[in-house]
């Protein structure tokens, strides 16, 4: 068998030993899955606040240790992961997008110098042009051009123009694996399929994995090939996406499909595709 891209085994994190005397409740409980190497996918991880989401996110992305279980990223433990090139190799290969793409830029740092950091620092670039030449590769690859950007600060963009920037920024080093903490929660609701549908573009353009994190089961539905949806830190169900949606079998995969549909049934238009 090949070694999986990504593979969690009995992964759990406890937050602090205790609670005013109380054992406190793992933010995440015995979560397995993995994604396969050479098989791109968009991964969608569904669950409503506090059900462990981000908790899991920051496990993957080496930002913070399991309490018990493993993270495997090519078959190496990210609990030892050790020495800066290792840790550089990850990043290169292991990269985030965060929620609020005005919190993941520094407000005083023009985004075109961002980006260039990033190709420096990430992608190998030695000199200004190598620089300018990379960031302008990502930005195309997410509808943007250097020439947009160029001289801008965060807040001179809008938020899904800002969100996009920060995708090509985690395009840069080239990466197998993307991890979106909800990408587009902070976003115009008439842009958030746009930014959706583009996980999928990248996907089939760049073979890059999306690990899709979300509490929003209409868009994890459209745009993702697996999902799993957690409750209370646990995984309740992960399977196909389709699979899991046209058969729920726990009670809250059932309750998430009703919300689904009775969004469809509305007609609603913020899942309908929009450019802008
Ligand atoms: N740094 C932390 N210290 C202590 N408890 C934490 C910490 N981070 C998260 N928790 C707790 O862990 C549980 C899961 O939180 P987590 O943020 O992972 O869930 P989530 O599904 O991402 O929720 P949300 O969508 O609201 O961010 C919650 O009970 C939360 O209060």
């Amino acid at each position: 068998m090949t070694v999986p891209l990504l593979e969690l085994r009995e992964v759990s994190k406890v937050y602090g030993a205790r609670l005013l005397g109380r054992r406190r409740d793992p933010a995440v409980k015995n979560v397995s899955f993995a994604l396969e190497a050479g098989r791109p996918e968009v991964f969608a991880i569904i669950g409503e606040s506090g059900s462990g989401k981000s908790s899991l996110a920051r496990m993957v992305l080496g930002m913070s240790a399991a309490s018990s279980g493993q993270v495997l990223f090519r078959g190496r433990d990210l609990a030892r992961l050790r020495g800066r090139r290792a840790r550089l190799d990850f990043m290169q290969q292991v990269q985030p997008i965060f929620q609020n793409p005005f919190e993941a830029f520094n407000p005083l740092v023009r985004v075109d110098r961002y980006l260039f950091s990033t190709a420096r620092h990430l992608a190998g670039a030695n000199d200004a042009a190598a620089a300018a030449t990379a960031a302008d590769l990502a930005l195309q690859q997410v509808g943007l051009s250097l020439a947009e950007v160029r001289g801008r600060f965060p807040h001179e963009m809008s938020g899904g123009q800002l969100q996009r920037a920060a995708i090509a920024r985690a395009l840069i080093p080239g990466p197998a694996l993307l991890v979106a903490d909800e990408p587009v929660s902070m976003i115009d609701a008439s842009l958030r399929m746009t930014i959706v549908n583009l996980f999928r573009e990248l996907r089939d353009r760049l073979k890059v994995s999306i690990i899709y994190i979300t509490h929003d089961l209409a868009t994890a539905y459209t745009i993702s090939d697996r999902i799993v949806i957690m409750r209370h830190g646990e995984v309740v169900e992960q399977g196909e996406a389709r699979a899991v949606l046209s058969a729920p079998r726990h009670p809250y995969s059932i309750q998430l499909k009703e919300a689904v549909l009775s969004v469809e049934a509305a007609g609603d238009d913020t899942h309908q595709p929009a450019y802008g």
